[in-house]
């Protein structure tokens, strides 16, 4: 199997486009993005200034590098000056749900580096942290200050240009004879220069259009033939795909003749296993969901890590008291966007953040922030009976502990005894007391216990939203696993349904997530569980970002409320693919045929059995 990363490490990236949504890019996208952006302005500036006083030679302007959709709106930039602190992030902020009031003072910005160390942040490390978890608002401003006279100089002196000219406008009165000729003659070459390169600049204008109006012809079955046994380097395979993409987005015109919209296809399918190292059972489910641009997006980001996030153990400490205690140990962090109050990017540590003292005594978990997602969806509460169904190793069962404040009953359960070890150490280290762990097989609940107030089925998945952690993903999987996968989770999350309580006063909730973006692990099964269960309905996830889920899919209808589930991407969200949807249980019977019946072994069946008795 081909692919960058078990072939050449070889890196050709093809754009990644980040949705606003994300809050944060990570810091080395960022750092590009603006290398970029601030080299562009001095360019486009000094063409301005160059067009606006008729100085200087005529050079054409070069176009602005084209920004990634929306983030230029998120990204900090370098500061103004420091802002006064505000008021700082209170314990019952963080506990009321409403946002803390934050500073805008933009020295918390990315230009910076996010969080220094104490000596630097000055005497007030209230005011540092204030400024740390102040909002992005600021940012777009930035740009303007960036066309400063500072730029524009460099930009001058880069060109020799503007300068040169200045000595022929000059009233020199000394001006010899010789000296006009000299400077004539300079004159002459300079024009000369400039006709030149406008004639290059016509030239590769003009190459430009006609490759992009060039056919491309697909290679001869022969030469698809003699790639397998010769297969052609990475480059050239990268170019393929980009030449096949342009085809397809402009077919009829860019169409080889005696070929079909499935010829291309194929060959991109092929050229796509080949390059980033998928097979083809999965590349193909993959494409499906995207347009095949995006498609490349999506292949690209698995390439890349996602950035290390922690979430703050709210039953040890604050998130400010925590970040400020890693800042004096040297790491460079940053909120992980405004979405959340609990959870730091890290960019860089000089310790490994998983053996920190911090770390030890369980101050925080080192937790994916698309792992967040389904825990804010359940929404526990305190004193409430909620399961975790497949809880190991516990991210998200400890997120729910600190939710709920160890007050109620916290179940965790898994199937597999081996990652209960690391469920159990984490419950022990985050210092969670309302926990108990089990053992059992998803499928045996609510035989087992039932009447929860919440339900969480985080369940086992094929992994495809976490390519960029587990490569194997890409080849590991073929159509029999994918369908025994697809049989246990819509079992499991009928077991789910039935172990909730409908008429719980607090909850009466089932939260489905998966860390996978197949439709078959995420829509088809809610869609199968809307359809056996009639007594649940989605509803809203509470998450304010992440694309809407299918509705329909290639020709299958789902239930129009699917709108309402949630799916999230490594190039639209910059985190782990994810997949979010919330169900309320509005009854404990359901109806088969002209029979109610209630669902084996749920709490409200033993009710109806004592009734009787
Ligand atoms: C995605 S992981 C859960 C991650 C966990 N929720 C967390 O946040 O740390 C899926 C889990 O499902 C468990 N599992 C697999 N089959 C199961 C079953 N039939 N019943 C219960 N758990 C199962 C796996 O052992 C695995 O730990």
């Amino acid at each position: 199997m081909g692919g960058r990363n078990n072939k050449r490490k070889q890196h050709l990236p093809l754009p990644i486009e980040l949705e606003k949504v994300t809050g944060k890019v990570t810091k080395a996208i960022y750092d590009k993005m603006k290398h970029d952006q601030v080299r562009d302005l001095k360019k486009k500036t000094a063409a301005l200034k160059q067009s606006a006083t008729g100085s200087g030679r005529k050079r054409a302007a070069p176009a602005p590098a084209a920004q990634p959709s929306a983030t230029p709106k998120k990204q900090k930039q370098q500061p103004a000056k420091r802002k006064p602190a505000a008021k700082p992030e209170s314990e019952e902020d963080e506990e009321s749900g409403e946002e803390p009031v934050m500073a805008d003072g933009p020295d918390g910005g990315w230009d910076n580096a996010p969080l220094e160390s104490d000596s630097e942040m000055g005497d007030s490390d209230a005011e540092s942290l204030d400024e740390f978890d102040s909002d992005d608002d600021h940012v777009t401003q930035q740009p303007l200050s960036l066309l400063s006279d500072d730029s524009e100089e460099d930009e001058d002196e880069e060109d020799g240009g503007v300068e040169s000219y200045d000595e022929f406008d000059s009233d020199d009165e000394q001006v010899t004879f010789r000296d006009m000729e000299k400077r004539s003659r300079k004159l002459d070459e300079r024009r000369a220069e400039d006709a030149e390169m406008a004639d290059m600049e016509l030239q590769d204008q003009e190459q430009a259009v006609t490759s992009e109006r060039e056919i491309f012809e697909l290679p001869s079955e022969a030469q698809v033939e003699a790639e397998k046994e010769a297969p052609l380097d990475l480059t050239q395979v990268q170019m393929r795909i980009q030449e096949i993409i342009r085809v397809l987005n402009n077919f009829s015109d860019l169409r080889g003749p005696s070929h079909s919209r499935n010829d291309y296809m194929d060959q991109l399918k092929r050229d796509m296993c080949f390059y980033y190292g998928y097979n083809e059972f999965l590349m193909e489910k993959l494409l499906q969901l995207f347009t095949v641009s995006e498609a490349v997006e999506f292949f690209e980001a698995n390439e890349v890590a996602r950035p290390v996030t922690i979430r703050t153990n709210t039953l040890k400490t604050r998130r400010r008291d925590l970040a400020q205690a890693l800042i004096n140990r040297g790491v460079n962090l940053d909120p992980i966007g405004k979405w959340t109050k609990v959870g730091l990017t890290i960019f860089d540590s000089p310790v490994p953040v998983g053996a920190t003292p911090e770390y030890m005594a369980g101050h925080y978990m080192i937790q994916a922030a698309s792992s967040f997602l389904p825990v804010m969806a359940l929404g526990p509460q305190e004193n409430e009976k909620v399961l975790d169904m497949s809880a190991a190793p516990g991210g998200k069962t400890t997120y729910c502990s600190a939710l709920m404040k160890n007050t109620g009953m916290m179940v965790a359960n898994d199937a597999n005894k081996e990652r209960e070890k690391a469920l159990v150490a984490n419950i022990h280290r985050l210092g969670v007391s309302n926990a108990i762990v089990c053992n059992y097989d998803g499928r045996e609940f609510p035989k087992v216990m039932g009447g929860f107030d919440r339900v969480l089925l985080d369940a086992p998945c094929s992994g495809t939203g976490v390519i960029s952690k587990d490569a194997s993903v890409k080849t590991n999987k073929g159509p029999e696993d994918f369908s025994m996968l697809t049989h246990l989770q819509k079992e499991l999350i009928l077991s789910a349904i039935d172990s909730v309580n409908a008429d719980s006063a607090t909850g009466g909730f089932i939260v489905y997530s998966t860390c996978s973006v197949t439709v078959d692990e995420d829509e088809a099964v809610v869609n199968y569980a809307l359809s056996k269960r009639p007594n649940v309905r989605l509803v809203d996830t509470g998450l304010d970002f992440g694309r809407p889920g299918f509705t329909s899919f290639r020709g299958q209808a789902f239930h129009h409320s699917l709108a309402l589930t949630r799916r999230f991407y490594p190039h639209a969200h910059n985190m782990d693919g994810f997949f979010v949807a919330k169900f309320k249980k509005t009854s404990n019977k359901i109806v088969v045929g002209d029979k109610q019946v209630v669902p084996a072994g749920s709490g409200a069946k033993l009710k109806q059995k004592k009734k009787k008795n």
